[in-house]
């Protein structure tokens, strides 16, 4: 009975009740949740949130927190993430160690990243990642990409989805002859998607345009980085996320569109939310922070850090997207953290098509979201919990458990210090790698402690991270972009007439 002993309502108590070293006591903070914010304190045991309300008081036994003036949120959730993933020729310098190490010092959590099927197979593609995922020290999931199609893989897909925690599958529509799916392939994918309530999701650009305008770069004697922005404009961005908007239409099932870069993609994701039809849009911090300014840099190392697909676009871009989430038109944000060091991005020095493609993000996230969404006073606090954990949570089924600071949530939380400041360098963060696109970004907040699985693991600028602590969270099937969604189905069949019968002629 936690409530047994008077004065004292949790923790070692008079009546016996045994005491556990994970008992954390956040006192006096502002704690935000998506849906309001409160004066509480917030008590926390065996890695679950107990209770949240204002004057909670705990025994001799319980760390404390004092949280007085600042925020009390939930970690952050990053969507889309690579770590350790074989890419053009070489692998992520940040595996599931240092990337979620990195991440927890930078106030995330947890992580969704992407599971790569091994010659095409999908079994063969989890127990690799399984095996990657091993060294954890945060809570993760997993999405898959499908890169082939038959009836093995259309099997597998249901396998993945009931047994393995997977309720999510990616398609690639760039990386031709590498991870780039057909039309064919597409509407086949959508369709299982639909049939299994398992969310589909794309990289969205024209990978056979892109081809097209890298062989034109070649031509014009363009080797350098800004070769790479060139060769795929942001029509072809747009292209493809209005192909994929209205295959899924077609098919009638929920579309997620991936590091959405451009205006001009951003507008096809509004105008069919506009339509009724349930597509979500991701940002990633890249293209909400920076321009392309970086990949015209005349120093190689420079440049080359900023390169990643679809590129950063040109300045006007960041800010379109970022009004876009804050008028709803995008939901979450992600980092596609897929981080590569000088010496890998080096690969490119003779060719830009050879430079592997990404940038990180999984520290730089929450800090770099509050400094150019909350503290220029675009959105809320609540908006700033909502577009790094809640969202995430809801598309993906694991809400309340993750995304919230309610009793019986996992106590994956953030203590926030809006009156202190951040500054980001490849020397002080947590990454592997030897650069940071956002090099010398200073901005106000910061993350002050970070709470993992009940655990303290970021404090006083020190983490105290353990391999193999994280644990894989499984993810349910019929997200709520799938409730009601057959009506729509109906809707279809009912709009158009009944088959002509036609009979033969007898004479
Ligand atoms: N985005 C990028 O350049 N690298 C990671 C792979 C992907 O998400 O396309
Ligand atoms: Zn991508
Ligand atoms: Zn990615």
């Amino acid at each position: 009975n936690q409530f047994c002993n008077a004065g004292i309502e949790y923790g070692e108590s008079s009546c016996g009740v045994s005491s556990s070293s994970s008992k954390i006591l956040i006192k006096g903070g502002t704690v935000v949740n998506a849906h309001r914010e409160e004066v509480a304190d917030v008590y926390v045991k065996d890695g679950i949130i107990v209770a949240v309300k204002p004057n909670i008081k705990v025994g001799d036994d319980v760390t404390v927190l004092d949280a007085t003036g600042k925020f009390v949120m939930p970690g952050g959730i990053d969507p889309h993430t690579h770590l350790a993933f074989e890419f053009m020729g070489t692998e992520t310098i940040d595996d599931f160690f240092s990337g979620q190490a990195a991440a927890l010092a930078g106030g995330t959590t947890m992580h969704i990243d992407f599971v790569i099927p091994v010659s095409g197979s999908l079994t063969a593609g989890f127990e690799a990642y399984e095996k990657k995922a091993k060294k954890s020290c945060m809570d993760y999931g997993f999405h898959m990409a499908i890169t082939k199609w038959d009836e093995v893989v259309s099997k597998e897909v249901e396998i993945m989805v009931r047994d393995k925690g997977i309720n999510s599958f990616k398609f690639f529509l760039a990386y031709k002859g590498a991870l780039m799916i057909n039309d064919e392939l597409l509407l086949e994918g959508f369709k299982k998607c639909k049939s299994l309530g398992a969310l589909a999701m794309v990289h969205a650009e024209n990978g056979d345009a892109v081809y097209e305008g890298q062989k034109r770069m070649i031509e014009l004697g363009i080797f350098g980085p800004e070769g790479h922005a060139l060769s795929r404009p942001s029509l072809l961005e747009a292209e493809a996320t209005a192909r994929a908007i209205r295959l899924a239409g077609f098919v009638n099932t929920p579309l997620y569109v991936v590091h959405v870069m451009s205006i001009d993609a951003m507008e096809e994701i509004a105008t069919a939310r506009k339509k009724g039809q349930r597509v979500i849009g991701e940002p990633v911090v890249s293209g909400l922070a920076l321009d392309e300014s970086g990949v015209w840099d005349p120093d190689f190392v420079t440049a080359a850090k900023f390169v990643m697909s679809p590129p950063i676009r040109a300045s006007g871009h960041d800010k379109a997207l970022q009004a876009a989430l804050s008028t709803g038109i995008l939901q979450l944000v992600g980092t596609d953290h897929c981080s590569f060091n000088s010496t890998q991005k080096a690969l490119g020095i003779d060719d830009f098509r050879n430079i592997p493609n990404g940038v990180n993000g999984i520290e730089e996230r929450m800090h770099v979201v509050w400094d150019i969404m909350v503290e220029s006073g675009q959105i809320s606090v609540t908006d700033y919990v909502r577009i790094t954990s809640t969202e995430c949570a809801r598309i993906f089924n694991i809400y309340p458990r993750k995304g919230a600071i309610l009793p019986g949530s996992d106590a994956d939380i953030i203590i926030f210090n809006p009156n202190s400041s951040f500054e980001i360098t490849a020397k002080s963060h947590h990454s592997r790698s030897d650069t940071n696109v956002y090099e010398g970004r200073r901005g106000k907040g910061k993350v002050e402690v970070t709470i993992a699985g009940g655990r303290i693991v970021w404090e006083n600028d020190e983490l105290k991270v353990v391999p193999g602590s994280g644990k894989y969270v499984e993810m349910p099937p019929f997200t709520y972009l799938f409730n009601g969604i057959d009506k729509g189905d109906a809707e279809y069949l009912s709009s158009h007439r009944a088959p002509v019968k036609r009979f033969k002629s007898t004479d």
